[in-house]
């Protein structure tokens, strides 16, 4: 057989270890053959290449790369491998916009599983590669950082570049396998439609800046709207109650709470949310159960 005509076969192969140099699960043990096997299905069926450097920084039950190998959808990087398609990268310098679509079909994308609060770990001149990309402005809808902005898993970093290039069938291909994951194209559809109207990353910055201002002054419009209604619900002032003002406090409180100011923009939308049931899947319940004992994983 000619060289590099089975390459697809052998990726698999050299995709066994992961960036630190541990062996993968899936390729252990009991029914190796068979998971090696569905993986490669897997990895040959999806329109893409995908590919991944991990730190091994998250539990592995909760880490949305790690499911994705799992899959065989994914494939790891060693360090110092670089990676020839688009890097969704918190180290990128433009962003991700539908320009970039050829270099996505052709080469892939790829993303960095480490923990968020451990990036100054990441040895990022040993990883990357020529088109490192920041994402614009969207909202985490997966259970650990749902309702932040930026802040997106591994699985959610590659939709949205996907998206942006005009494959939300992809995107929505590779969501699907989490339960909470086709909710991460619903609560940011408007965004996704906006930029995927875009062409070049300037195009898609000016797109995020007009709607950033546009939240930042409705914010601004119900915060006034909601001040006159209070003089309504106040009743007689001059009966009023020493905490009259407290529901207000309480307010600003919790709007500075926990975040810091680039997730201010936090977009409230009706969609089902960690609080339903529905929102989890198994997996996702067994990793909930272990969350109420750790002490702060939200930065995973
Ligand atoms: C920090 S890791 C956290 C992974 C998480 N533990 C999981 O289960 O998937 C998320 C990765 O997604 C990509 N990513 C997420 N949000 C991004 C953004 N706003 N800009 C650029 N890359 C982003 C980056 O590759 C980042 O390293």
């Amino acid at each position: 057989m000619g060289k590099g005509k089975n390459k697809e076969r052998d990726e698999p192969k050299r995709g066994n270890k992961t960036s630190n140099g541990h062996h993968n699960r899936t390729h252990h043990g009991k029914g190796r053959q068979e998971t090696k096997y569905s993986s490669v299905l897997r990895q040959t069926k999806f329109p893409t290449k995908l590919a991944m450097w991990d730190f091994d920084h998250c539990d592995p039950k909760r880490c949305s790369g790690k499911k994705l190998e799992r899959l065989g959808l994914i494939k790891s990087l060693r360090i110092g491998q670089k990676f020839q398609g688009i890097i969704v990268t918190p180290n990128g310098k433009g962003v991700v916009c539908p320009d970039d679509k050829e270099i996505v079909e052709q080469f892939g994308v790829a993303v960095v599983e480490c923990s968020w609060a451990r990036l100054e770990e990441v040895p990022f001149g040993k990883i990357g590669g020529k088109y490192e990309r920041l994402l614009p402005y969207f909202v985490a809808a997966n259970p650990v950082n749902y309702g932040r902005p930026m802040k997106l898993n591994c699985v959610e970093a590659v939709a949205a570049c996907l998206a942006i290039v005009g494959h939300q069938d992809w995107a929505l291909e590779l969501l699907e396998n989490f339960s909470w994951g086709p909710t991460f194209l619903d609560i940011n559809k408007e965004l996704l439609e906006m930029y995927a109207e875009c062409t070049d990353s300037q195009s898609v910055l000016d797109a995020e800046k007009a709607f950033l201002e546009m939240i930042d002054k409705e914010r601004e419009e119900r915060k006034k709207l909601k001040g006159e209604v209070d003089v309504w619900a106040m009743g007689n002032p001059n009966q009023k109650h020493n905490d009259s003002d407290s529901e207000d406090e309480e307010d600003e409180e919790s709007e500075e709470e926990g975040y810091n100011s680039e997730e201010k923009n936090i977009l409230v939308i009706d969609v089902p949310g960690p609080e339903d049931d529905e929102y989890y899947d198994d997996e996702d319940v067994e990793e909930e159960n272990e969350e109420e004992h750790s002490l702060d994983e939200s930065d995973e």
